[in-house]
């Protein structure tokens, strides 16, 4: 049978999806935040579907990336990633993205992170096209499931008083026996059975008793601490001493490679990072100077599916082992990561996802975590489908916002509770 596999039409969707009032070094999460949905159309009438960051910078270059994509065969995503799409200077011009939390920002970068929804859609309408799932497209899967790892924040009950947003039922989580709570309810409902905890919101002592308290009540999990760089290299030092053995690893303990290498120079606690190598450029100096012993790789920022693959490979020729950050994220993202994550021979390490914090999504059916992990969809495609009624709901929101939940801002949204709050100056301790 022959197939038309040109690209007809790029349906680009921005939308504003629920978040809890979770707290990071910069700030809290706004009620809403901002996601992209693309949907790749063939002249055949296949639908490819892809996600990424929905904040103002990245839809101003989907728009031409998708008029670029139509007319094309969804077989040529490598093309895709030669096309010369400007980029507003003055996009790129604070020289990190979200107060750092996404490590540099450039050009390059913001474009990848577009292309990434693109290359996400090309991959599953060709799948679906071919009867194939994403991760045979990728050259295969070597393992059945993807292990996961709870995503623990400190948090309020619920988002400022006069703040609108949805109510969640997790409670507040601001000492170590609500870190605790959070971590069992993670592990009632998902089965997770290792814990990142969000750090970087109080002073080190408290997360230091926090971690303590989560390896009494879960003994022999793997357990992890991200402060986001808010810590100088002596706090970092003085926090790996403390907590040591009870680490699976350290991520971002202080800001940028130099830094980074002094920790990971005076410490035998391995370090991770979604901060200081966020691109292939930045990988030199920080394998050089082992700086970093695991990369979390974010397929939106990294470029896709096949960079992150790429991005594996590398980390596996320099011994630095590889998983896989996440920032808010939806479904169609989650089963993405899922599909290259069952690609990626030596994942040692369970990924992150936000995705238990996201009350709200896009698919018709959510994807769910058994024994914290997520079955490798073997169905054509990435194995998920749309629920259009609720896409339309989410962009009516996006719509509707007078722009000020349109660009993430977690310390403008903590502002709203604290109104002297500016972004802290690092190393915050
Ligand atoms: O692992 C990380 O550093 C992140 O997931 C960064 C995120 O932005 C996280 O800090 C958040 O969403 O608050
Ligand atoms: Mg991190």
């Amino acid at each position: 049978m022959t197939r038309d596999l040109t690209v007809t039409e790029v349906r680009l969707t921005p939308i504003l999806v629920a978040d809890p009032p979770l707290l990071n070094t910069q700030g809290v999460h706004q009620p809403y935040t901002p996601r992209l949905i693309v949907e790749v159309v063939t002249a055949d009438g296949v639908t490819g579907l892809g996600e990424t960051y929905g904040d103002t910078k990245y839809l101003e270059l989907a728009r031409p990336l998708a008029d670029r994509l139509t007319g094309r065969q969804i077989t040529d995503v490598n093309a895709l990633f030669g096309l010369d799409i400007a980029v507003d200077p003055a996009r790129v011009d604070s020289s990190v993205d979200v107060g750092g939390l996404r490590g540099v920002l450039s050009a390059d970068k913001l474009r990848l992170s577009v292309l990434s929804a693109f290359e996400v859609a090309c991959l599953d309408a060709l799948g679906k096209a071919l009867g194939l799932p994403v991760h045979a497209l990728l050259g295969g899967k070597v393992r059945d499931s993807v292990e996961y790892s709870a995503y623990l924040f400190y948090k309020w009950a619920g988002h400022p008083k006069g703040v609108a947003g949805e109510k969640d039922d997790w409670g507040a989580a601001l000492d170590p026996a609500g870190v605790v709570e959070q971590a069992r309810r993670f592990k009632e409902r998902h089965g997770f059975t290792s814990f990142k905890l969000k750090g970087g919101v109080f002073p080190p002592e408290q997360e230091i008793a926090a971690v303590r308290a989560l390896a009494d009540a879960f003994p022999g999990h793997p357990l992890r601490l991200d402060p986001n760089g808010a810590w100088s290299v002596e706090t970092s030092l003085r926090v790996a001493a403390e907590l040591g053995g009870l680490l699976e690893y350290l991520e971002d303990p202080a800001l940028g490679t130099p830094a980074m290498a002094e920790v990971a120079a005076r410490t035998d606690v391995p370090l991770a990072t979604n901060m200081c190598v966020t691109t292939f450029a930045e990988i030199e100096e920080a394998f050089t100077r082992g700086a970093v012993q695991v990369v979390l790789s974010d397929h939106h920022y990294w470029g896709g599916l096949r960079n992150t693959q790429r991005l594996a490979a590398i980390c596996h020729a320099f011994g630095v082992g590889v998983s896989m950050h996440s920032n808010t994220h939806l479904g169609i993202s989650l089963a993405a990561m899922t599909h290259v994550a069952a690609t990626v021979a030596d994942l040692d390490h369970a990924c992150d996802s936000h995705y238990p914090w996201q009350s709200e999504d896009v698919l018709a059916e959510r994807l769910t975590f058994t024994g914290g992990r997520i079955a490798v969809s073997d169905a054509p495609g990435l194995g998920v489908e749309l629920d259009r009624d609720e896409l339309a709901r989410l962009h009516r929101r996006w719509t509707e916002d007078d722009g000020a939940l349109r660009d993430r801002d977690d310390a403008a949204a903590m502002r709203v509770a604290e109104p002297d709050w500016v972004t802290p100056t690092m190393p915050r301790w």
